[in-house]
């Protein structure tokens, strides 16, 4: 018998599912170029390009210090990361290709979990 789902439950429900998620990002193999923020000293253009970076290591600090609120925030975080890729990278590179198929990964894994 399906329990009537207080906010509560979606909340704890959610951010359970946002765990799940995050760990098996971080796992996937063509994650290393979101795994920490990109280096706007290293990288030329990135600071005047991307007007809000994201990776996945601030998405785990986030989670950590509950800053997510539902799900859906999180899945906005997460696609901002893959966003900016694709409007720094071109999609015939290697991060441009990474940040595809990381997209294409979560997309199918996100909406196998949804209830
Ligand atoms: C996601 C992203 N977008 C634009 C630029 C950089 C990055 N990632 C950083 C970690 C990074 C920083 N440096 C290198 C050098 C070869 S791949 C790579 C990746």
């Amino acid at each position: 018998v399906k329990k009537a789902k207080t906010a509560k439950d979606s909340n704890t429900h959610g951010l359970t599912k946002c765990r799940v998620l995050l760990a098996e990002l971080e796992a996937h193999p063509d994650a290393w170029p979101f795994l920490t923020p990109v280096n706007q000293k290293a990288v030329p253009g990135y600071r005047k390009v991307i007007k809000k970076p994201m990776d996945l290591s601030t998405i785990r600090e986030k989670l950590t210090n509950n800053q997510y609120l539902n799900l859906e925030t999180f899945i906005a975080d997460v696609n901002l990361i893959f966003d900016n890729c694709e409007k720094f990278n071109e999609d015939d590179s290697e991060i441009g290709r990474g940040g595809h198929s990381m997209r294409r990964f979560f997309d199918k894994r996100w909406t196998e979990l949804l209830d």
